[in-house]
């Protein structure tokens, strides 16, 4: 597509310019930036110039990003790896009507919605109790999509949390189940699976050492394990009570499924009325998506921010820097989202990719980040680009003199990436000092920082159930934008399979049930030692 030369030609041609320089144009932050209600996406901070935005505004055209997201939005099975419809958003839109294969999947999902619903009420309010009582605490065991979603939730909306108390269980170390169960009684605790196979090894092992340690103090277990899943079958064969399996379709991706019975645990949590909320704001989202226009499209114009810096600007990874404690999950839960769903080598139509794929995303909360790796982004020789997200105001009314230190904090580090400080001032700086003659220039090159590293700034009014859903949606179709724009299938994950399958294959050998004479050298002397 001659599109991604003349970006390419246009991104060699500014490499070099200063971000700077670009504000001398008056109304550069305005025009540079996009709103939805209160949520204020600040793009300016990049060398992106009305040339390429314009160019960049032509490839999500010239890639049909809007024929597929109306694909998307109406059930086509554009998950054609795994001749899957993509709708996850029908999770969030509970009045609509979506037809796949000839069928209103609407009223399952309502139906089942309700039933999430009066669950969580009836937990909340004790008319379902553990055998020793009102339930107090709920673990939910799941992986990946079935663990990250709504850990990073209760997390970020922990002060609308006014029910039972929930913790995650994921990893198959059983040093995770052993510190979460050990704080808790199991007969006032319930155990939600969650799993959208029913089959992850890491869940299904986890959840049997639940029962056992349930089994060891009530009589019942079974009666205080729930599940979530799309395999009723296999949630029976475990013993979990019908009327406690919440289900849903095959075409709710695992890494995004926190919008249904996934997110079962941060509905308890903080109640019926408040994930609504959630949902709501992830509806907004999406009616902004579908509708708004590419050049004021949030999600769109995040993609294309992200498309410029790492296909055209050769930018491998991306910093995500919540300035907000409570989102401090979210950079994991993004890792999943952005690199399960873009991280692959071929198109959707299983031709190599002749460009990068999605980029490395990381991340921490800020200001701690300013205190460990902030050092490479502003000093290192790869450029990172950062994207922060900070509310107007936290919830701790009394802290607001934090909060502003947080914002201040916040603001100055995209400032400084952007400025940097130049030799002469670093010299100045030092000179001042008292420093003089060659120590003087020695000193002061240290002290450089070379700026001009691009950054993008996401705010919004406070971290609520809404925001949450908006936040968490604007990324979700980020992401599926990214993926159109390079022709990826951005909602299978082959790529995780290998492993699964050779950990199958190590494990008796671990044991010593089997030999490893089939093994590589390496792999050969590490199960040696490991078996002692
Ligand atoms: O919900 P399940 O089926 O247990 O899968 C958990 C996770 O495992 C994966 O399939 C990857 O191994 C993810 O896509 C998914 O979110």
């Amino acid at each position: 597509m001659i599109i991604w030369q003349e970006l390419a030609e246009h991104g060699r041609r500014v490499a070099d310019r200063r971000i700077e320089e670009l504000f001398a144009a008056e109304g550069r932050a305005e025009a540079f930036s996009a709103r939805l209600g209160e949520m204020l996406f600040d793009y300016s901070k990049t060398n992106i110039d009305e040339t390429a935005r314009g160019m960049l505004l032509r490839l999500a055209e010239e890639t049909g990003v809007a024929e597929r997201r109306e694909a998307m939005f109406t059930g086509v099975k554009i998950n054609e790896t795994e001749g899957r419809a993509v709708l996850h958003t029908a999770l969030r839109n509970l009045a609509g009507s979506v037809i796949v294969d000839g069928e209103e999947v609407m009223d399952e999902v309502r139906a089942t919605h309700r039933r999430m619903q009066d669950f969580a009420r009836d937990l909340r309010q004790g008319r379902i109790a553990g055998q020793g009582g009102p339930i107090t605490d709920v673990v939910n065991i799941g992986i990946g999509g079935s663990d990250l979603g709504p850990a990073m939730a209760c997390l970020a909306l922990s002060p609308y949390a006014d029910g039972p108390r929930c913790h995650f269980v994921s990893n198959v170390d059983g040093a995770h189940i052993h510190d979460v169960l050990s704080g808790l009684e199991p007969a006032t605790t319930l155990v939600i699976v969650a799993s959208k196979t029913f089959t992850t090894i890491e869940t299904m092992t986890n959840a049997r050492t639940a029962r056992g340690w349930m089994a060891a103090k009530v009589s019942e277990p079974g009666a205080q394990f729930a599940a979530v899943s799309t395999a009723g079958d296999k949630t029976a064969a475990f013993g979990i009570d019908p009327a406690r399996v919440f289900g849903f379709a095959d075409w709710v991706g695992g890494r995004y499924s926190v919008w249904g019975p996934v997110g079962l645990s941060l509905m308890i949590a903080i109640g019926p009325e408040r994930f609504d909320e959630f949902l709501a704001g992830g509806a907004a989202m999406d009616a902004h998506f579908r509708a708004a226009p590419f050049a004021q499209n949030l999600p769109v114009l995040l993609a294309l921010v992200g498309i410029w810096h790492n296909q055209i600007c050769g930018h491998a990874t991306r910093a995500v820097l919540p300035y907000d404690q409570r989102l401090a999950r979210l950079p994991a839960y993004l890792q999943q989202l952005e690199m399960e769903s873009n991280g692959k080598r071929v198109a959707m139509d299983g031709s190599e990719l002749t460009r990068e794929s999605g980029p490395v995303v990381w991340g921490e909360p800020g200001t701690n980040g300013q205190h460990a790796f902030f050092q490479l982004i502003h000093q290192g020789t790869r450029v990172v680009p950062c994207e922060f997200l900070l509310a107007r105001e936290g919830h701790e009314p009394g802290l607001a003199h934090q909060h502003r230190l947080l914002a201040a904090n916040c603001l100055a580090q995209s400032e400084a990436l952007m400025r940097g400080r130049s030799y002469d001032e670093a010299r100045e700086r030092m000179a001042g000092r008292g420093l003089t003659g060659d120590e003087l220039e020695r000193q002061a090159n240290h002290r450089v920082f070379p700026g001009n590293r691009p950054s993008t700034t996401l705010l919004y009014p406070r971290l609520t159930p809404y925001t949450l859903g908006q936040i968490i949606a604007l990324y979700e179709h980020r992401v599926f934008v990214e993926g159109v724009i390079l022709g990826i299938n951005s909602f299978d994950q082959w790529g995780v399979e290998l492993g699964k399958e050779l950990a199958l294959a190590l494990e008796p050998m671990l044991e010593g049930r089997e030999s490893p004479a089939d093994k590589d050298g390496s792999t050969q002397m590490l199960l040696g030692y490991l078996r002692g």
